[in-house]
C-alpha cells in the first residue's frame, strides 16, 4: 500500500514553552531545534514572534540554524503581528506564518467579543497579509473543538480561498472524544468545497488525556499534519506527544496508512535534552521515552522477554534511542533473569542448589531493598559461597540494644559445630558489643586489624558491605559480610573471618586446632 506523508509539526518551542516555568532562552531553543531537524520534524514551531523581543530573537536564530524543515512563528489575526512573525522569519531557507483566530460561540463573544462575520472577515484578512509577505501560511480556527460546524466550513472555505496551505482544527481545550473529533474532520474535509486545496491538520491538548487518541482518530479520519510536542509538553496538561504519535504510526502500519519522516532514534536524546532545558523531568512511566518504558522488573515477563522479546515489547529500545532494554532485578524477578545478570557478570554455579541458594538469599534481599545492582549481587554471591564453604560458626540470630546514653549490649545465638550456644556482651558501639558476644563463645584469640564499612549503592535502603581482618600467630584472614543492616553485615563479616581462619588452619595442620 502507498503511504501518505503524516506532516509532523513539533510546537515544543512555542505551545511547549507556554507550559509555567518551561520558558527557554534563544540559545537553548537554537539547541532543541537542531535535535528536531536532526530527527527529521517538517516544521518548527519556534515562537511567538510579537511576544517579546526576546522570542522574536529566537525565532529570528532558530530560522537562521535550521536548514531541513520548515520554521514557523505563530500570529494573532493581526497586521502587527503578522508583520513581526514575517521579519522574524526572514532567515529562514523555508518560512512559515501561523495565523489563528477562536471560532467557538464562548471565544468570539466573551474573549474576542466579535460577532463570527466580524471573525471571519478578520481571519480573511489576516490569512491575505501573510500570503502577500510568505507563500507557506497556515491558518488555525482556536477552540474547534467546541466550534459548530457550520460556522467552521465557512471560515475554513474562506481562509483557503485566501491562501492559507493547512488548516488547523485545535482542540484548545482537551475537550474533544476521538470518534467526535474524527467526525468533525471528516465532516470539514468532505462539506468545505476547496478542502483538496489545503492540508488538514489537528492540534489536541490532553486536558482529558486523550490529545494523542484525538488526534490519531483525526488521521484517521484525513487529517494530514499532526501538531505536537516532546514529551507531550505545552499549555497545562499539554500536548499530543511527538514520540508517541510517532511511534503509534510506525508501530501499526496495519491500521494507518501514513508514514512520517522522522528518525526515531533522535527520540529519547531529543527528550532528555527538553527536560534538561525546562527542569521537567519525564515521568518513568511515559510511553517511549520514560525511563521504564522498556524495563522489565517482574519474573514472568522477563523469562519472555528473555526467550523472544517481543513477547512483552512492541518496539525495540534502541530504535528510539535507548542503549538497551532493561532488566531490573527486584522482588518480582524470577530465576531465568537472576541467572542470566549473573551470567553476564561472569558468575556461574557448579550446581543448581547452589543458584537456588542464592536465588533465595536473593529474594530475602529484594523484599528489603527496591531495586538490586550488579553489586548487591556480587556480594550475595560472595556470601552464598562463605556459606557453603565448610562452616564451623553460624551466626543464627542476634539482637542488639543501643540507646542514648546507655551501654549497647548484643545477645548472639551461634551455631558452633553443630552445636547452638548463646552469649552476650556490652561494648562501646553495638558492633563492638557484637563481637565481644562472638568472641565470648569462640575465644579466637584473633586481632582484629581492620574494620570498613561501605555503602554497596546509593541510598538508604543499599546495603551496607562490611570488611573484617583478623590475624592470629601470622596468618592474616579477610572476612566479608553484606547487609541491608550493617551491624548484623558487622556479624557476618566477622563470622566469615573466623571460619576462613579456620579453614587457613585446617590446610595447614590438617588435624586442626580449633579456632
Ligand atoms: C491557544 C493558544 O495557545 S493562543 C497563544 C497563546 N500564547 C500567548 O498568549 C503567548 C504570547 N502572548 C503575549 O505575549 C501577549 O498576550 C500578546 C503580546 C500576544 C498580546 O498582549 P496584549 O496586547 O497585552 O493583550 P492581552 O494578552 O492582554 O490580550 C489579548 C488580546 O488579543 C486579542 N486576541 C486574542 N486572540 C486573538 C487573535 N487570534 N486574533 C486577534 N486578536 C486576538 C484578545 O481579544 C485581547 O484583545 P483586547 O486587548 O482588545 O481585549
Ligand atoms: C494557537 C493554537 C494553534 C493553539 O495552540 C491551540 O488552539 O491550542
Ligand atoms: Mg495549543
Amino acid at each position: 500500500m502507498n503511504k501518505e506523508h503524516l506532516v509532523i509539526f513539533d510546537t515544543t518551542l512555542r505551545d511547549g514553552e507556554q507550559s509555567p516555568g518551561a520558558s527557554m532562552t534563544r540559545e537553548e531553543k537554537v539547541r532543541i531545534a537542531l535535535m528536531l531537524e536532526k530527527m527529521r520534524v517538517d516544521v518548527i514551531e519556534a515562537g511567538f514572534a510579537i511576544a517579546s523581543e526576546g522570542d522574536f530573537e529566537a525565532v529570528k536564530a532558530v530560522a537562521a540554524a535550521v536548514k531541513d524543515s520548515t520554521v514557523c512563528s505563530l500570529s494573532r489575526a493581526m497586521e502587527a503581528d503578522i508583520r513581526r512573525a514575517a521579519e522574524a522569519l526572514q532567515p529562514a531557507a523555508s518560512g512559515r506564518i501561523h495565523t489563528f483566530i477562536a471560532t467557538s460561540p464562548i471565544h468570539m463573544k466573551y474573549k474576542l467579543q466579535m460577532q463570527p462575520d466580524q471573525v471571519v472577515e478578520q481571519a480573511v484578512k489576516a490569512v491575505r497579509l501573510a500570503r502577500n509577505l510568505m507563500d507557506d501560511v497556515e491558518f488555525s480556527c482556536e477552540d474547534a473543538g467546541r466550534s459548530e460546524i457550520d460556522f467552521l466550513c465557512r471560515i475554513v472555505e474562506a481562509a483557503i480561498a485566501a491562501g492559507a496551505r493547512t488548516i488547523n482544527i485545535p482542540d484548545t481545550v482537551g475537550y474533544a472524544i476521538p470518534e467526535l473529533y474524527a467526525e468533525q474532520i471528516r465532516q470539514l474535509i468532505e462539506r468545505v468545497p476547496n478542502s483538496d486545496q489545503a492540508i488538514f491538520s489537528v492540534h489536541c491538548h490532553n486536558d482529558l488525556g486523550l490529545a494523542v487518541a484525538n488526534s490519531l482518530a483525526a488521521v484517521q479520519a484525513g487529517a494530514r499534519q499532526v501538531e505536537c510536542t516532546i514529551n507531550g509538553l505545552g499549555e497545562r496538561a499539554g500536548n499530543a506527544a511527538l514520540e508517541e504519535i510517532v511511534m503509534a504510526v510506525r508501530t501499526r502500519p496495519d491500521v494507518f496508512s501514513v508514514e512520517t519522516r522522522i528518525e526515531p532514534v533522535h527520540i529519547v536524546p531529543t527528550s532528555r535534552l527538553v527536560s534538561t532545558v525546562t527542569g521537567f523531568p519525564v515521568q518513568p512511566n511515559k510511553a517511549i521515552v520514560g525511563k521504564n518504558a522498556f524495563a522489565h522488573e517482574s519474573g514472568i515477563h522477563q523469562d519472555g522477554v528473555l526467550k523472544h522479546r517481543e513477547t512483552y515489547e512492541i518496539m525495540k529500545a534502541q530504535d528510539v534511542g535507548w542503549h538497551t532494554n532493561a532488566i531490573v532485578l527486584g522482588k518480582h524477578s524470577g530465576r531465568n533473569a537472576f541467572r542470566t545478570r549473573l551470567q553476564e557478570l561472569g558468575i556461574s554455579f557448579a550446581t543448581e542448589q547452589e543458584l537456588n541458594n542464592a536465588f533465595i538469599l536473593f529474594k530475602q534481599l529484594a523484599d528489603k531493598k527496591h531495586e538490586i545492582y550488579d553489586e548487591d549481587l556480587q556480594a550475595l554471591v560472595t556470601d552464598t559461597r562463605a556459606a557453603a564453604a565448610a562452616e564451623h560458626v553460624q551466626l543464627v540470630a542476634m539482637e542488639v540494644q543501643s540507646k542514648t546514653g546507655e551501654t549497647p549490649l548484643a545477645q548472639v545465638v551461634l551455631n558452633v559445630e553443630g552445636q547452638e550456644q548463646n552469649a552476650q556482651a556490652e561494648g562501646s558501639g553495638p558492633v563492638d558489643a557484637v563481637y565481644k558476644a562472638i568472641e565470648s563463645v569462640i575465644s579466637s584469640g584473633a586481632s582484629l586489624e581492620l574494620y570498613s564499612v561501605n555503602a554497596i549503592t546509593s541510598g538508604t535502603d543499599s546495603q551496607g558491605e562490611v570488611t573484617v581482618r583478623l590475624a592470629r600467630g601470622g596468618r592474616i584472614v579477610n572476612g566479608l559480610g553484606a547487609d541491608t543492616d550493617i551491624v548484623i553485615a558487622s556479624a557476618k563479616a566477622y563470622i566469615n573471618a573466623l571460619n576462613a581462619l579456620q579453614t587457613s588452619v585446617e590446610r595447614t595442620h590438617p588435624q586442626g586446632t580449633g579456632i
